[in-house]
């Protein structure tokens, strides 16, 4: 039964759902803070649920040696090191819709009260100091709101201020001029609504392109008295800078849920007047922590008890209806990758994938991504189909993909074309209704081979005894033979011998049969058939 570490605080929905789905699961939400535990419980894990406390280093992945799946349940997986997962075959997946209302209405509440200063005046009435001239706030209605980034949650924030009869203009270089007219909202360069905008609202993921978008250059541009809301993530609005313009008069408010550096328990913001913070407290409504649990669970336990893939960040989805029908063919893919990787021992510079009639259909990332993760087995270990995309772009590959409707006697079937240096090698395969891979051609050879755990594959001349010589020797060598097929291109031509074993080939035989002149080259071959 897989296991499952719940490492943050997580509605009990999820551990409901995971026990439900047969996984077992530990509910530890403090573990997340403690690094050293965490780091040495970690090995036991499949899955390792979380919201944003746990910090997923590349060094607590290391240590992760079961780990075969993390779901953030929430959005943001900037506490994650997904390319460190990635590299080791870990999918990483998020909730990406779950707190998306919630965290909107945040960004709203935020502008009300930065807007009105509700917290402070709230402070001062607790105090008994009925300070009525002292907080003079300003309409909202009428007001310019400048989202930054219009996806989930920022289209959701544009449609409130736009139900506030606000007039809202949008930076989001993804924003289509189409899905801009649907929301109502305007679409602007960044400069321009920094010049127009009265509030500036946040909600793009931090990168290299978005860290310091509202910084010092970026306050100069903007209206004098302009209000602030980031309940996107810290690192997007400069701290110190926004701090100088609160000082300078130029930031007349600002709403701020997330930090550059969290836990946030000092910060130069907490002093300064008009400056309403919460502790990261966007996805913290009990809506928002159902959904996110309840799906993070789901997801995860589909994964692990039945190969279905949701929201991942580093590989493709798959569904849990397309689960069943694609597994046979993501084993297809594998073991064609797996025959080309063993017989090749140069290096691969080009390689295309070929979906023709049904499989041109199915889900190509999923299946391209086994196909590669077969391939490049041979030269590195510990490849699957999240890391194998990204270990192929790491050596230059140039990887190709073609669809084309059906073309000969199969419904469909998968060909993989291997380019090296020295020589451009060929196969194709399909799968029968039992569901098990059958290569179909190799080198252009027609021939129909179910595909076992241990095979010998030869390259031989067309001539007479070949079967009595690859069945003299496995006799010889009591190893049985399941299966045997022969192929060749012409009479007399190229031909090629693929014998389905019930046991390895042993490998102190090869020089025996290597030793035939009737044999080019003989190769044993493995291969992993459990689907
Ligand atoms: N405070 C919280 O508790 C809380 C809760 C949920 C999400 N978040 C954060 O809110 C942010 C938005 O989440 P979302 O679900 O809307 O994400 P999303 O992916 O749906 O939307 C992000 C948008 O930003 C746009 N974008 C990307 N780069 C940009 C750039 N350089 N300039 C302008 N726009 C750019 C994208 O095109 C996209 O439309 C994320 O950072 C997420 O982590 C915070
Ligand atoms: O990205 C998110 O989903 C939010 O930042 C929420 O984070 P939390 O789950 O820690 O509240």
């Amino acid at each position: 039964m897989p296991r499952v570490l719940v490492s943050d605080k997580l509605s009990p929905t999820a551990v409901q759902i995971f026990k439900d789905r047969g996984v077992e699961v530990d509910y530890l939400p403090d573990l997340g803070k403690d690094k050293e535990k965490l780091l040495s419980v970690i090995g036991q894990y499949d899955g390792l649920a979380i919201r944003s406390a746990t910090k997923v280093t590349e060094k607590l992945i290391e240590a992760a040696t079961n780990l075969k799946v993390i779901g953030r349940a929430g959005i943001g997986v900037d506490n994650v090191d997904i390319p460190a997962a990635s590299r080791r075959g870990i999918i990483v997946m998020n909730t990406p819709f779950g707190n998306s209302i919630t965290t909107a209405e945040h960004a709203i509440a935020m502008l009300f009260a930065v807007a009105r200063q509700i917290p402070e005046a709230n402070a001062s009435t607790h105090a008994g100091k009925w300070e009525k001239n002292r907080f003079m706030g300003v309409e909202i209605t009428g007001k310019t709101l400048g989202v930054i980034g219009c996806g989930n949650i920022g289209s959701v924030v544009a449609m409130r201020g736009i139900g506030l009869k606000m007039h809202v203009v949008a930076f989001d270089p993804f924003l289509s001029v189409e899905r801009a007219a649907e929301l109502g909202v305007e679409k602007v360069e960044l400069d321009e609504l920094f010049a127009r905008a009265d509030f500036i609202t946040l909600h793009t993921p931090l990168n290299d392109k978005t860290r310091g978008i509202v910084n010092k250059d970026a306050f100069a541009k903007m209206k004098d008295g302009v209000r602030i809301i980031n309940c996107a993530r810290g690192g997007l609005v400069v701290e110190a800078d926004l701090v100088e313009a609160l000082k300078s008069g130029k930031v007349a408010g600002a709403g701020i849920d997330v930090f550059e550096v969290e836990p946030a328990t000092e910060n130069a913001l907490f002093d300064m007047p008009n400056v309403v913070c919460t502790p990261h407290l966007g996805a913290s409504t009990t809506e928002a922590q159902e959904n996110v649990a309840l799906q993070v669970a789901e997801q995860m336990s589909d994964y692990l008890v039945k190969g279905a893939v949701t929201n991942a960040i580093n590989m493709p989805s798959i569904s849990a209806e397309e689960a069943p029908r694609l597994k046979p063919f993501i084993k297809l893919a594998e073991v064609l990758g797996a025959f080309v990787g063993q017989v090749t021992e140069e290096p691969i510079e080009e390689v295309e994938i070929l979906f023709d009639g049904s499989t041109a259909d199915m889900n190509r990332r999923a299946l391209t991504s086994a196909a590669l993760a077969g391939l490049i087995r041979p030269q590195v270990s510990d490849v699957n189909m999240v890391s194998a995309p990204i270990m192929v772009k790491e050596r230059g590959i140039i990887l190709s993909e073609v669809k084309r409707d059906k073309s000969g006697a199969f419904d469909g079937y998968i060909k993989l074309t291997v380019k090296t240096s020295v020589k451009t090698r060929t196969i194709a395969g399909t799968c029968f209704s039992d569901g098990k891979p059958r290569f179909i051609q190799i080198k252009g050879i027609n021939l129909d081979a179910e595909v076992g755990e241990h095979m010998l594959y030869t390259t031989n001349y067309d001539v007479p005894g070949i079967i009595g010589i690859l069945g003299g020797i496995c006799a010889k060598h009591e190893v049985n033979i399941a299966n045997f097929q022969l192929g060749r291109n012409r009479p007399g031509g190229d031909a090629i011998a693929l014998l389905y074993l019930d046991g390895p080939f042993p490998a102190k035989v090869l020089e025996e049969l290597r030793a035939n002149k009737a044999i080019l080259s003989a190769k044993p071959l493995q291969f992993d058939v459990t689907v």
